[in-house]
């Protein structure tokens, strides 16, 4: 089948690690049973160091794409490649999870019992690949950079969401992946909490230039943070638009009052409602 053309690009600074390429990917759930279309010949290139934001209505396919991509499940036919290398694909249909892909959870996965410092530093000490010293250094500079310095000794109880939520990406860059998966994180946040949130995680992203893959419903979240999104189709799942962002970065919240960005906006919004009208005729309500 043809190819979706994707638009170039190509951003500045990068290391160069972490481009996925989903290569025809179709996901069926129950092939012997319900027989679910999920994913259905999906391609679509992300360059390392990329942002890429992917959209699309509720039930669509998009959490099945990114487990595909970490190793949580696997595929029926097709590929995905990480910088070459074939993480699942013929004769592999499921990826090994690894350190390079790492995954923040919607609902975020602290351990409440430990502080935040000792939360962040937890993963390469498991790992083997730190001693506890080197790790709690790591953290340190880690949490400093990101703004969090002052809360390492409070449990994640003690701290407010979006302190967590920007613990919860510092912990999951202590592991220096090529990749970092994100599930709508900041969905359950109010929208001061989120706006903050955002430059919090572009300022993040500026120091450490990982690629991210981010699935979110929020359409002016997508514009604001990705290099370009990727709108889907209502299920079964696949490239309706990608959309490039072309608002340069580094990008302030003074960019949402441009035109460009609303610009931007009504041709997602166009394209996403044509979806979730379809999604909605299909018996599916838009999330
Ligand atoms: N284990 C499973 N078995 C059968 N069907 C499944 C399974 N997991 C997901 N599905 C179905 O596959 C489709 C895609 O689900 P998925 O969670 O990937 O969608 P999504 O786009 O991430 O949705 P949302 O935006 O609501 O999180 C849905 O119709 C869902 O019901």
């Amino acid at each position: 089948m043809m190819r979706e053309p994707t638009p170039s690009f190509q951003p500045a600074g990068s290391a160069g690690k972490g481009a996925i390429r989903i290569e025809d990917v179709v996901k069926i759930y129950d092939p012997e049973g319900a027989a679910v279309l999920a994913v259905d010949h999906c391609s679509v290139d992300i360059q390392p160091g990329e942002i890429c934001m992917i959209v699309g209505p509720s039930g669509c396919g998009k959490t099945t794409l990114l487990n595909a991509i970490a190793g949580f499940h696997s595929i029926n036919s097709g590929a995905i490649y990480l910088d070459g290398q074939m993480l699942c694909g013929p004769g592999k249909p499921k990826a090994e999870p690894g350190p390079d892909r790492i995954v923040v959870f919607q609902n975020g996965a602290l351990f409440p019992w430990k502080t935040v410092l000792e939360n962040v530093a937890f993963g390469p000490v498991m790992q083997g690949k730190m001693t506890w010293k080197e790790a709690f250094e790591k953290a340190r500079h880690m949490m400093a950079d990101a703004g969090l310095s002052g809360t390492e000794q409070n449990y994640p109880g003690e701290v407010s969401s979006g302190v967590r939520r920007r613990v919860e990406i510092v912990r999951a860059l202590m592991n220096d992946p090529k990749v970092l998966l994100l599930d709508e994180p900041y969905r359950a946040l109010d929208s001061l909490t989120k706006s903050v949130m955002h430059e919090a995680l572009l300022e993040i992203y500026y120091k450490n230039k990982v690629t991210i893959f981010f699935i979110t419903h929020d359409l002016e979240e997508a514009i604001f943070l990705g290099h370009r999104v990727v709108i889907m189709t209502t299920r079964p799942c696949k490239p309706k638009k990608i959309l490039n962002v072309d608002i340069p970065h580094p990008r302030d919240y003074g960019v949402l009052t441009t035109p460009r960005f609303r610009e931007l906006m009504d041709e997602t919004i166009e394209a996403v409602h044509e979806e979730a009208l379809k999604a909605f005729a299909a018996g599916e309500k838009e999330g």
